[in-house]
């Protein structure tokens, strides 16, 4: 039985609810050649540009109108899991009726267990919501509060908590529907981070990263690949510079070194990289890619991509 975990970037899944639904149509075709390969198929995708818009307009629509109440940040995660997991879920069902493959798929409402003494309640650096100038950043930032940081060269984004994954609370839910052949969206925008005070678990404003809860479920259904795509085909070293390298096939301890020499944005890139490293320090003979969602196929069956492996 082979399986695996498939993270799915933002450029999967546009920017709109419109642009979204068009967006996974094209997604919808990569996930079902995987599902046409691997017997137990689980999809993680993002939700950053999404919740930040969510919150954005709630808040927004609570200062207009005071019928409307404030919404909390990880409500709004919810929400993003929800819509998202309805399209994603919707487009795969279409595509898998299309090619007449008799596969369940289930969008499973997923909480992940934080630790409340993460040091990344005290130190936000998830980006979410629209991209800003530095001076329209500053505005909203003395007007609502927000947190600004530059993200990887692309323009200003507010930045929220990302506490690291420690616990999929729905994690027995998941393994029944795989074992039962089934495909399901789990862990989206990283998951609805919850806190577990004393037996009882409670929502927390954060945004989880995507590619660890991946990662993370990745070695709990015991994964033999994660497959992490983004925008790029693989993982480069000096990046977007005349000297960039693409790295294909890389050990944990060579692809750490480049770490060290600060080759990837912490924004973008790094937390792919990290992911890709914890899994497979956990599994050792696990197989963790890199590529773009276009070269998915290509790079499972190695001719493209970055693959990382233990070493
Ligand atoms: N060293 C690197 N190699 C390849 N891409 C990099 C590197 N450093 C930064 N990037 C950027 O990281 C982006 C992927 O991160 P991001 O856009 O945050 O991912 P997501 O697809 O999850 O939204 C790539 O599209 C690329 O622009
Ligand atoms: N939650 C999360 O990691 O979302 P993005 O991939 O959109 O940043």
């Amino acid at each position: 039985m082979k399986s695996i975990v498939v993270a799915l970037g933002g450029n999967a899944l546009g920017n709109s609810p419109k642009e979204q639904l068009e967006a996974v149509k094209g997604s919808s075709k990569s996930i079902a050649d995987i599902i046409e390969t691997y017997d137990k198929v689980a999809v993680v995708h993002g939700n950053g540009p999404q919740v930040g818009v969510i919150n954005l307009a709630l808040s927004l629509a609570a200062k207009e109108d005071s019928t409307i109440p404030e919404f909390p940040l990880v409500e709004c995660v919810a929400m993003s899991q929800g819509y998202i997991g309805y399209h994603l879920q919707q487009a795969i069902e279409n595509e898998l009726a299309s090619r007449n493959i008799d596969k369940k798929v289930a969008t499973v409402v997923t909480q992940v267990e934080v630790d409340p003494k993460d040091p990344a309640f005290e130190n936000p650096t998830k980006p979410i919501g629209n991209f800003y100038t530095e001076e329209e950043a500053d505005a909203i930032s003395k007007k609502d509060g927000y947190t600004f940081k530059e993200d990887a060269g692309r323009g200003f984004r507010r930045v929220v908590p990302s506490p690291k994954p420690q616990r999929i609370v729905e994690l027995d839910t998941v393994t029944n529907h795989l074992e039962n052949d089934g495909v399901v969206v789990t862990g989206g925008g990283g998951g609805i981070p919850v806190l577990n005070e004393n037996g009882e678990l409670k929502g927390v404003d954060a945004v989880i990263d995507k590619d660890f809860v991946a990662s993370r479920i990745s070695s709990d259904i015991g994964a033999d690949t994660l497959l992490i795509l983004t925008a790029v085909d693989s993982v480069y070293i000096n990046f977007g510079k005349e000297n960039q390298e693409e790295l294909r096939e890389i050990t944990v301890s060579e692809i750490k070194k480049h770490i060290e020499d600060n080759q990837f944005h912490a924004g973008s890139m790094l937390p792919k990289v990290e992911a890709c490293i914890k899994f497979i320090e956990e599994n050792p003979e696990g197989t963790a890619i890199i590529t773009s969602l276009e070269k998915a196929a290509y790079a499972l069956s190695g001719e493209v991509g970055t693959k990382i492996i233990n070493g």
